[in-house]
């Protein structure tokens, strides 16, 4: 334990440990150049280059850390703010683009509600149970009467077969879980990703903005590829209306061809074979596509 005293004056960055948000965490941390050695089965992670130190959390508790300040920062869904209700005790920084689904209302298919205000005075099952009781006091309230939301940690929509619920609330994707167990979703309570959250009162505001800035930068990078292509000049004005640019393409002249010019300009990842073929009709030759890792624009 000799290292939590090496914890002082460092940001505390909690992670996801384990999941499916895991991956896309180690890659975002990797692609900022954020440092680190982490031993097996060990928790904490000093960064070896920044005055940071990861703490791997479940993700479902990185909220409630990063709301109480026992953590600066910190990465999980929107979900997970709801569900801890701390949505108004931390900043969401940015949204991540990983870790989408629905939370969802869930039931039989072959079953008689078709709406959630149906499910008013039925049995609920959910991971979500502090979220669901927000959800079910107005319409209980209407309906005069109490609906039963009951916990399990997973496997959630194994309960209507099972006989433990009527409705279901979890989340949904690609909808698969759902339909093998025989469900269909009536209603969608909230729609979730992954973010980049921050307690409202850290000392490290200016790291928490350095680490910000890194990994938008990453998330824009993956986004975006640079072209480059060589052009007549007198092609240039309609290859430019083919690659604007973000603000504008860099053009420079080409010293070798008389009237010719090199051009470069971020074009967005999923355009590049549409754009790649109208610079080829506009005249453009060797037509180049990079992927860069990090970028700041
Ligand atoms: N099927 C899914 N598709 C996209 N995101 C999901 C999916 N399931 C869960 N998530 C998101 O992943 C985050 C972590 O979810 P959760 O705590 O359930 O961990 P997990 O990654 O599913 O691992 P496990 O359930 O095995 O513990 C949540 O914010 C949740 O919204
Ligand atoms: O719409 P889909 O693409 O099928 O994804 C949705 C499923 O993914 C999550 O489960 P997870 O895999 O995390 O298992 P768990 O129930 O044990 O949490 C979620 O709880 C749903 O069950
Ligand atoms: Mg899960």
């Amino acid at each position: 334990m000799d290292f939590v005293k090496d914890l002082d004056n460092r940001l505390l960055f909690a992670v996801p440990k384990k999941g499916r948000l895991y991956e896309q965490c180690i890659s975002l941390l990797s692609g900022s150049d954020i440092h680190f050695n982490r031993r097996s089965r060990q928790d904490i992670a000093l960064s070896t280059n920044l005055p940071i130190a990861l703490i791997f959390l479940p993700a479902a508790d990185i909220p409630k850390y990063v709301a109480e300040g026992n953590v600066d920062l910190g990465i999980s869904g929107q979900d997970m703010i709801v569900e801890n209700e701390v949505q108004d005790k931390v900043t969401e920084i940015m949204e991540l683009g990983f870790g989408k689904c629905r939370l969802c209302v869930q039931v039989p298919v072959k079953g008689e509600y078709k709406t959630i205000e149906s499910l008013a005075g039925k049995r609920i099952v959910t991971s979500f149970d502090a979220f669901a009781n927000t959800v079910f006091e107005p319409i209980d309230k209407a309906a005069g009467t109490k609906t039963t939301i009951n916990y399990v940690s997973g496997s959630v929509e194994a309960a209507c077969a099972l006989g433990l619920a009527d409705g279901i609330i979890d989340l949904v994707e690609s909808g698969e879980t759902m339909r093998a167990a025989g469900l269909h979703d009536i209603h969608t309570l909230l729609e979730t990703q992954s973010v980049l959250l921050s307690n409202k009162h850290s000392k490290h505001q200016d790291l928490i903005d350095k680490i910000t800035s890194r990994i938008r930068g990453v998330i824009t990078a993956s986004k975006y590829v640079l072209c480059t292509y060589n052009i007549e000049r007198t092609n240039l004005a309609s290859a430019t209306q083919i690659t604007p640019g973000r603000q504008a393409p860099t053009v420079s002249s080409l010293d070798s061809h008389e009237g010719w010019v090199a051009v470069s300009a971020m074009i967005e990842k999923k355009q590049k074979g549409d754009i790649m073929d109208r610079l080829s009709e506009a005249g453009a030759t060797d037509i180049m596509v990079m992927a860069f890792t990090n970028c700041r624009v």
